[in-house]
């Protein structure tokens, strides 16, 4: 069955771990997302955002509810998808480049052409290197790199296929302040360049509103939508630009939704 309707769609989506008595993560969780969107989740601690990101990319199946990423009901892995995570979990016995080279090796598509354009493709994971401020360290290990290092890794590692949807799960959170503001504007650069549809899961709520075009903010758990606030400023978005009032208004209004959240108020309450 295929509808295109929005990029991703999630109506009315339950998760439960761990059987009948487990954990309720989400619940009546539904949200969609346009082509060439770019999203961010806010919520409490623990409200289901990982959860979420998960039931998209395929990697568990919904308890409840339907999930589709580009008029497909979600039913496996989603191959179309980029991932980023708050740990980089590169492959230790490979070099960065092989690293970043990973996905090409795993989506079908690209599979059956690296062999015959592999230089071509390591032209392009070096483009990618150089573009987070790597260039050179193709040939290093990620034992040779600093955290902030790895991290930039794995973000090419995610864009390397071009994937038309970016799932990233607080890829910044463990990094310091300036490299964690350099990588935002890195991703937007790459965002406006290639307008792939994005949900990006964080904690950050400058983060979130210097990137995205809308924020949706998660119940505490189990998790749900329950308010959205759009981002109109223009772009390219400046760094110095989110320490300005009309951005911190927009921070504060985010802030005060989530403390409402974590005392179990809807907003509308
Ligand atoms: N594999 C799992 N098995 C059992 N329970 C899980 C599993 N993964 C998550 N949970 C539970 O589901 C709930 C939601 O977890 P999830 O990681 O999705 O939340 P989160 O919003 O991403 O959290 P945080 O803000 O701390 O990153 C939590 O109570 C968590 O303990």
């Amino acid at each position: 069955m295929t509808r295109l309707r929005n990029f991703v769609e999630i109506a009315d989506v339950a998760m439960r771990y761990g059987g009948a008595e487990g954990t309720l993560a989400l619940q009546r969780c539904t949200l969609s997302v346009r082509e060439g969107e770019f999203v961010a989740v806010v919520g409490p601690s623990g409200c289901g955002k990982s959860t979420l990101m998960r039931l998209v990319s395929g990697l568990w199946p919904a308890s409840e509810g339907q999930v589709w990423v580009a008029g497909r009901e979600v039913s496996g892995p989603v191959p179309l998808v980029g991932m980023a995570f708050q740990n980089p979990t590169l492959l230790p016995w490979r070099s960065v480049l092989d690293n970043v080279m990973l996905p090409l090796e795993v989506v079908p598509a690209h599979r059956s052409r690296l062999r015959a354009e592999r230089a071509a493709y390591a032209a392009k994971a070096e483009a990618l290197l150089k573009l987070v401020g790597l260039e050179g360290f193709g040939q290093r290990h990620p034992h040779q790199l600093s955290g902030g290092m790895q991290q930039r890794t794995s973000l090419c590692r995610a864009l390397i296929h071009e994937p038309p949807l970016l799932m990233l799960d607080e890829p910044f959170s463990a990094l310091d302040v300036f490299t964690r503001e350099d990588l935002w504007a890195v991703l937007q650069d790459v965002w406006l360049e290639r307008k792939p549809t994005v949900i990006l899961v964080t904690h950050d709520l400058r983060e979130a509103v210097y990137l995205a075009d809308r924020v949706l903010v998660m119940s505490a758990r189990p998790g749900r939508i329950i308010a959205e606030r759009r981002v109109e400023f223009p772009r390219p978005r400046r760094l110095e630009d989110t320490y300005d009032t009309e951005f911190n208004a927009v921070v504060a209004e985010l802030r005060a939704l989530i403390a409402r959240a974590r005392a179990g108020e809807a907003p509308d309450a």
